[in-house]
């Protein structure tokens, strides 16, 4: 039976930190004890997300190991390169931590000192993390003391390849990711490039010469696959709050597997007892507004023309499956509780 624990969110003014407000608060095994903000510390989180009032009752607090001495488990939805600096003290003191941010999601500390720009303060701890991902290793999370929450990017695309490399069927090096998210996945604070008079009615590609999710996808893929996988990988913004639609490419290793039946088959076994990856009927389409708000990652899988290309179309709310929600996944699993707790609801419709 899981117990009450007492949970601490650093970042609570950001998109990702104020899902987990949400979600959290509407969760019977959390009571949300601190939540930080150097910019709003000591004004009330009402304050800043209206909607939470009379659901949160709390001021927010300068983030430090201090004001999260009351906490069980310490989620942390802060940029990149903050996690890191307070996480071994709190694991030092027996708190568990779950990172919505970067710092422990690439097994290599060089590799991730390279994408992300600074060196990493423990990287000793980064083997320690759990990938965040039940879908892939669910013992793992349950067990672990610091769980790194997959990016957004990664889920949707790592979800939608993983049955055709799971069953070897197609070239691991021929793998393409074409992806769209919405403005919310670039967060909160302000940037010109995000303004409504620069991106509304318009749509472009961004990180096309290397984006910091490609070798996040690559290490995950490869692990499935038990070797490197070659894939290419392009964002693009899309002019709408949330979502991100994934359009993913593979070449049949052999033009006679994987028949469109079979891929349907394939792929509905594959997550038949997922509780949060729905594979639609034969044929269709997933639209981002419908898992907008809810855990869910939605998928289909084509055969177009009955080619040699298999087409898997994922998508995912990049602040709830790809951020807020899969980490509290990764809590239910951590503290034995069901996993679909606090998660099951649908979002808004339409
Ligand atoms: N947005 C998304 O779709 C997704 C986001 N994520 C990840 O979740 C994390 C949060 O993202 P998001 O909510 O979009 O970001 P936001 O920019 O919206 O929010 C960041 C939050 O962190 C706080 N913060 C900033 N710097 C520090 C610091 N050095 N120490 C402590 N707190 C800090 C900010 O408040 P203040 O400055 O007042 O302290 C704010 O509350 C990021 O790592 C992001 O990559 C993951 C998947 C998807
Ligand atoms: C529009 C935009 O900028 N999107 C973000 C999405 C990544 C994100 O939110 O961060 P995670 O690595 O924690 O998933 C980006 O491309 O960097």
């Amino acid at each position: 039976m899981a117990q009450l624990q007492r949970i601490g969110i650093v970042g609570g003014t950001g998109y990702a930190g104020a899902e987990l407000l949400r979600l959290l608060s509407a969760h019977p095994h959390a009571e949300v004890v601190a939540v930080t903000s150097r910019g709003d510390a000591g004004t009330p989180v009402a304050d800043a997300y209206p909607q939470l009032r009379g659901v949160i009752d709390l001021d927010f607090v300068e983030p430090s190991t201090a004001n999260l001495v009351d906490c069980d488990i310490v989620f942390f939805a802060t940029p990149h390169a903050a996690a890191m600096h307070d996480v071994p003290a709190l694991l030092e003191a027996g708190k568990r931590v779950i990172d919505l941010s970067a710092d422990f999601r690439l097994k290599d500390a060089d590799e991730w000192a390279a994408w992300y720009g600074v060196e990493h303060v423990c990287p000793e701890l980064i083997e320690r993390a759990a990938y965040g991902m039940p879908e892939l290793n669910r013992e793992q999370i349950a067990g672990a003391d610091l769980v790194a929450a997959p990016g957004c990017y990664p889920t949707a695309v790592v979800l939608g390849f993983k049955p055709l490399i799971d069953a070897g069927l197609v070239d691991a090096a021929s793998l393409i990711a074409d992806a769209k998210t919405g403005v919310s996945g670039a967060g909160k604070s302000l940037k010109p490039g995000f303004l409504f008079a620069e991106m509304q009615e318009s749509f472009k590609a961004y990180g096309v010469a290397g984006h910091r999710h490609l070798p996040e996808i690559r290490q995950t893929l490869g692990e499935l696959a038990g070797g490197d996988v070659g894939l290419t990988f392009v964002p693009h913004l899309v002019p709408m709050i949330r979502g991100i639609h994934a359009t993913l490419y593979a070449r049949l290793s052999d033009s006679n597997a994987g028949s469109a039946d079979a891929l349907q088959a394939l792929y509905e076994n594959a997550y038949a007892d997922e509780p949060f990856v729905d594979v639609l009927p034969a044929g269709a389409a997933p639209e981002t507004r419908h898992v907008r708000g809810g855990n869910m990652c939605r998928m289909a899988v084509h055969r177009p023309g009955g080619g040699d290309t298999v087409v898997v179309l994922s998508v995912i709310d990049n602040l709830i499956k790809g951020a807020a929600g899969q980490a509290v996944q990764c809590f239910n699993l951590m503290i034995g509780a069901d996993e679909n707790c606090a998660l099951a609801a649908p979002g808004p419709l339409p």
